[in-house]
């Protein structure tokens, strides 16, 4: 037995919807998104987490009647890079936090005509091309392999579409489906890559949420992704290039139907609190006998395997 320094006062009391009841819901805020309306009772706390600080305070409160997390995944003032977001440290905050669903806002550009700048997208697949992030919390001495054929999970997913469908402004569209091209960052994609991605059939492109979802599914917790269109990237002839400036603008215009969205879905979380297959990942994952492990991986990881290998650090 070895002591826990990181410890969370988060308890998963069992509740009329089993070990769900009390869980959380985490908004990781993306470009141009710092802050969520509506947030009631708002507490800001700082957390040290095994992997270092996460990118910012977390901001709990309420949101349409549900327990939320909220975390600007770049930091308030968008001083973290996409290849240097803390992400271990920002999912393991989260889940310490007794979060089991996040909502992801984020910003990408259109690899396809007819998804256009200002429509939204909730993507179900991705094509990871990043090279330069640590992509697991199982590593030194402890070995998982969790499932991602789905890496986005499709209930949260679906009740993301549903609810933001509703609420889209006339002429903009909310796309249910897609393929998210991850990509390193931070320069944007070459034309001859922009135009490779198309040819992939990949829908959109952004540089963050492959590797959140990567994690989130690690911590067991359902992660789905509002992707709002800035810009056509630099593949199509009768728009400009991408720049941050374009991005920023389109941004501003959809912040306000993106935060009555993720809104709306939180209400609808708090009121069904929906299962997700990523809720058991580690279930069948787990490959390295927990004897195995050497004790420093063990304070790590204990809070995502303490539900197969039991409690195996003890609390200070
Ligand atoms: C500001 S343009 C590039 C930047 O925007 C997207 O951010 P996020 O996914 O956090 O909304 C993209 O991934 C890049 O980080
Ligand atoms: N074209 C683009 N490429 C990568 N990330 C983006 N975020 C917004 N637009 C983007």
């Amino acid at each position: 037995m070895i002591s826990q320094h990181f410890s969370s006062d988060f308890q998963e009391n069992s509740s009329s919807h089993g070990h769900l009841g009390k869980s959380r819901l985490g908004v990781l805020g993306g470009s141009g998104l710092y802050s969520i309306n509506n947030l009631e009772n708002i507490k800001e706390i700082e957390i040290d987490t095994p992997y270092g600080k996460p990118s910012d305070k977390l901001r709990l409160g309420i949101l349409g009647g549900m327990e939320v997390v909220f975390l600007a995944r770049h930091g308030r003032h968008h001083t973290f890079t996409p290849t240097g977001i803390p992400y271990r440290a920002n999912i393991w905050a989260l889940r310490s936090l007794g979060v089991r669903w996040i909502l992801a806002p984020s910003a990408v550009g259109s690899l396809q005509e007819q998804v256009r700048p200002l429509d939204m997208v909730v993507p179900d697949q991705f094509i990871d091309r990043t090279h330069q992030r640590p992509l697991t919390f199982f590593s030194d001495g402890a070995v998982a392999h969790v499932t991602m054929a789905d890496p986005f999970c499709p209930t949260l997913s679906r009740l993301l579409t549903e609810e933001g469908q509703k609420l889209m402004p006339e002429g903009r569209q909310l796309h249910r489906g897609g393929i998210y091209l991850a990509m390193e960052g931070p320069a944007f994609s070459t034309r001859a890559e922009s135009q490779l991605y198309r040819s992939w059939g990949c829908t959109v492109i952004g540089m963050t949420n492959h590797t959140e979802a990567r994690l989130a599914r690690e911590a067991e917790i359902a992660y789905a992704s509002i992707s709002m269109v800035s810009d056509y990237d630099c593949w199509h002839e009768g728009y400009g290039n991408v720049s941050v400036d374009m991005v920023i603008e389109n941004l501003q215009t959809n912040a306000s139907v993106a935060n009555k969205i993720v809104e709306a879905t939180a209400k609808k979380v708090a009121s069904i609190r929906p299962e997700s297959e990523a809720h058991s990942a580690l279930k069948n994952s787990l490959m390295t006998a927990k004897e195995k492990v050497p004790q420093q991986t063990l304070v790590k990881i204990d809070l995502f395997t303490k539900p197969y290998w039991g409690n195996l650090i003890e609390d200070e």
